[in-house]
């Protein structure tokens, strides 16, 4: 088995969810579908709740920002004029819903109504997270040899909180220290690594980031954080170049801590 040594200044391991914990196949299969079905019925259903106008205005000014790409839809503000208008509207969120997802935007925008309509199928069973095997075992292990765990996603906390809530492995979500995500700053712009060292209280170079995707890599690298790069069945995959570049690890067990031994 490959062993990566863990850099003895790292205090704490950096998660992110697609792709590392969780299998691609879960989020495209399972929780992207239930979006794109449920999505019409959603806004129709809970239309008239404040936390659903939340969501429409921040993915209407989101529509603006994307005015200039292309194929984008735009979300039109309410005119007044009844039954239509609603419908309207709703259609255009479904369409910008739908155009989003065909990109995998991870705009913060989509990312918090997806949170919010998986919340319903997450707490009546409908859908449970499911996470690769070495994930719960590591994870504990790393935190009775001290290290503080925390998860850095797209998909918003809210949404973090509902996978590792109800999940396969049951509620594990007492494993994790914190969560962070777009709000915070993409994970390509290093900016939000140096921000999130700054929430948690410890420099950059204690923090060891494990990602599927080299350009967050190269993000969290730049910010002096330590990176390895997850490689799952069903990821994307890496050039040579990024093969060569990289730490690797297929198995969050090939990650060895000098201190715990
Ligand atoms: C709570 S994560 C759900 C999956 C998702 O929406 C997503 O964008 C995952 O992105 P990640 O940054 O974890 O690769
Ligand atoms: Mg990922």
């Amino acid at each position: 088995m490959v062993v990566l040594s863990v850099p003895a200044e790292v205090t704490v391991i950096l998660l992110d969810i697609e792709g590392t914990t969780t299998p691609l196949a879960f989020v495209k299969d399972t929780l992207f579908p239930y979006i794109k079905e449920n999505v019409k019925e959603y806004l129709q259903t809970h239309w008239e709740e404040e936390e659903c106008q939340q969501d429409v205005s921040l993915l209407r000014k989101q529509a603006e920002e994307d005015s200039h790409l292309d194929g984008a839809v735009p979300i039109p503000a309410a005119s007044g004029n009844g039954v239509d208008d609603r419908q309207h509207m709703i259609q255009a969120v479904v369409d910008n819903v739908y155009w989003q997802m065909s990109l995998d935007r991870k705009t913060t925008a989509l990312k918090q109504l997806q949170g919010h309509m998986w919340r319903a199928a997450f707490t009546a069973g409908l859908m449970k997270a499911e996470f690769f095997e070495d994930v719960v075992p590591a994870v504990r292990k790393w935190r009775e040899a001290g290290m503080k765990v925390y998860i850095y996603s797209s998909g918003s906390v809210e949404a973090q909180k509902l996978l590792f809530g109800h999940s396969t492995e049951g509620d594990i979500l007492e494993l994790f220290d914190g969560h962070f995500d777009t709000k915070i700053g993409h994970k390509v712009e290093s900016e939000s690594y140096r921000k999130i060292a700054n929430s948690i209280g410890c420099s950059t170079n204690n923090i060891l980031f494990l990602t599927d995707v080299t350009l967050e890599a190269s993000a969290a690298e730049e910010a002096e954080v330590h990176v390895a790069v997850v490689v799952r069945p069903g990821n994307a995959g890496l050039t040579d170049d990024e093969k060569t570049y990289y730490s690797l690890i297929t198995s969050f067990s090939e990650l060895y801590l000098p201190a715990s031994t």
